[in-house]
C-alpha cells in the first residue's frame, strides 16, 4: 500500500498512536477518547461509509463501510479503554491522566483499526466491512453490554468477527493465533470481610479482619495447588487489598478484589464453588461476615471458530511477508469471549516487541513499527476473505 492510495500516511497513524497514548481512560469513561475517534473516522468518511454511535454505549462507535458486492458482513472489533496505572515509561508522549495509562496496549488496537479504516476508505471491499470501537475491555465487560444492548442488529450484526490483542512478548508485526481456546474466562471477584474494629491494645474485645483476610488469602492459594487439575490449570489473583486505617486500631474490615481464570467454562464454575468453600470456612473460623460477590459478566473463554480460525491461520502462514506463530493458550481474558460466543469469529495475537515487559506493566512500551506490519497483514487477510465464496 503506497501513502498516495491512503487519506493517512505511516506518519499520521504514528502521531494518532502517541494522541491516543496520552489519553487513556477507564472502562466506560473514554469521552476524550470517543471525541478524538470520531474525530479521526469522520476525517476518512467517505459515501460508502455510515457511522452509528450507540444510545446505550455512549463512548462506543460502529463504523459500517458498504461493499461493492457483499456477499457477507465482515466485523472487525478493537477495545478503548485503558488502565489504572500510574505509567513508568520514560516516552515524550506518556499518559497525560494521571494514574491511568494504556499499559494493555489498546492504544496499539485501535490504531491498527483505524490504519484498516483508512485503507478501505480509499478501496472500497468487497464484502461489508463492520468496525466495531468497543469501550470497556478490561471491566464492565462492553462486549457483552453492546450485545444485549442490540448494536448488532439489520445491517449492523456481522456475519463473522475478528479482533486482536497485543502481545509483548512476540516480536513487532508478528502474528499468533490458535485453533480452539485462546485466552480463559476469568470471574472477577470481590471479598468484604466484616468483623469488629476496636483499640490495638484489646484484640480480645474486636474480630481483627487482617488476619481473617490473610488466613483467607492463604487458604484460597490450595485451591489452584491442591484442588485443580495440574494438566488443565487455573489461577486465583488478587490484585488489590484495602484494609485498616492506622495502626492502633484493629481493622473491622477488609476487602479484597481479584480475578480466577480457567481455559473452561468447568474450570471456573469449580474455582467458583471453591471460593466460595473457603469464603464460608473463614466467616466460621473467624466468627466475621464474607461478602463474596463473583461476576463473570462477559468474560467467556475465547473460543476461536474452527472454520474460519483454520483460513485465517493457513493465510497468515503462507504468507512471505508475514510472520507467524502458531501459540499456546494463555490466561489472559477478554470479552471478545462473549462475542465470539455468539458470532463466529477469530481472535490473534499481534507482537509489539517489549519482551521485558509484561501487560498490564507500568513499563509497556511497545514497538510502533508492530503497527503498520499489522495492518498489512490484517487487510491482506481481509480482501482474501473477501475473495472467498460464501457458502
Ligand atoms: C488482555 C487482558 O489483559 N484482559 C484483561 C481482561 C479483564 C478480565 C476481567 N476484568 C477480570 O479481571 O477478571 C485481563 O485481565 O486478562
Amino acid at each position: 500500500m503506497s501513502k498516495t492510495e491512503t487519506k493517512l500516511s505511516d506518519n499520521d497513524l504514528l502521531k494518532i498512536y502517541r494522541h491516543l497514548h496520552q489519553i487513556p481512560e477507564l472502562a466506560m469513561h473514554e469521552f476524550e477518547t470517543h471525541e478524538y475517534l470520531k474525530h479521526v473516522i469522520d476525517g476518512l468518511t467517505t459515501s460508502y461509509m455510515e457511522i452509528e454511535v450507540p444510545k446505550k454505549l455512549p463512548t462506543a462507535i460502529l463504523v459500517l463501510v458498504h461493499g461493492t458486492k457483499p456477499e457477507r458482513t465482515i466485523g472487525y472489533r478493537t477495545d478503548i479503554d485503558a488502565l489504572p496505572v500510574s505509567e513508568k515509561t520514560d516516552l515524550p508522549f506518556a499518559s497525560k491522566h494521571a494514574g491511568v495509562m494504556h499499559a494493555c496496549g489498546h492504544d496499539i488496537h485501535m490504531t491498527v483499526a483505524l490504519s484498516i479504516l483508512n485503507y478501505y476508505s480509499q478501496h472500497q471491499p468487497q464484502d461489508n466491512l463492520l468496525m466495531f470501537f468497543q469501550p470497556a475491555e478490561e471491566s464492565e465487560n462492553g462486549g457483552k453490554v453492546a450485545y444485549e444492548d442490540d448494536i448488532f442488529t439489520g445491517k449492523w450484526r456481522p456475519d463473522e468477527f475478528y479482533g486482536l490483542h497485543d502481545n509483548p512478548q512476540l516480536p513487532a508485526g508478528t502474528i499468533g493465533c490458535r485453533m480452539g481456546t485462546l485466552f480463559a474466562g476469568t470471574t472477577e471477584v470481590n471479598v468484604d470481610l466484616v468483623g469488629k474494629s476496636g483499640h490495638a491494645a484489646y484484640p480480645q474485645d474486636a474480630n481483627d479482619m487482617i488476619v481473617a483476610a490473610s488466613q483467607f488469602i492463604n487458604q484460597v492459594q490450595t485451591i489452584v495447588s491442591r484442588s485443580v487439575d495440574p494438566i488443565e490449570g487455573g489461577v486465583v489473583t488478587f490484585g488489590k487489598m484495602e484494609a485498616g486505617t492506622i495502626r492502633n486500631v484493629i481493622a473491622g474490615h477488609a476487602r479484597i478484589e481479584g480475578t480466577i481464570r480457567g481455559l473452561t467454562q468447568k474450570m471456573i464454575e469449580l474455582i467458583d464453588r471453591r471460593l466460595k468453600e473457603v469464603a464460608n470456612g473463614i466467616a466460621t473460623s473467624y466468627d466475621c461476615k464474607v461478602q463474596l460477590d463473583l461476576n463473570q459478566g462477559g468474560y467467556l473463554p475465547v473460543e476461536n471458530n474452527p472454520k474460519l480460525t483454520s483460513n485465517f491461520i493457513n493465510y497468515m502462514e503462507n504468507q512471505a511477508d508475514v510472520d507467524f506463530i502458531n501459540t499456546m493458550p494463555a490466561m489472559t481474558g477478554e470479552d471478545f469471549g462473549y462475542l465470539l460466543s455468539k458470532i463466529p469469529g477469530t481472535m490473534f495475537w499481534l507482537g509489539i516487541g517489549d519482551p521485558d515487559s509484561q501487560l498490564h506493566e507500568a513499563t509497556l512500551t511497545p514497538n510502533p513499527a508492530a503497527i503498520k506490519i499489522g495492518s498489512s497483514a490484517i487487510i491482506g487477510f481481509l480482501n482474501f476473505r473477501m475473495q472467498q465464496a460464501a457458502n
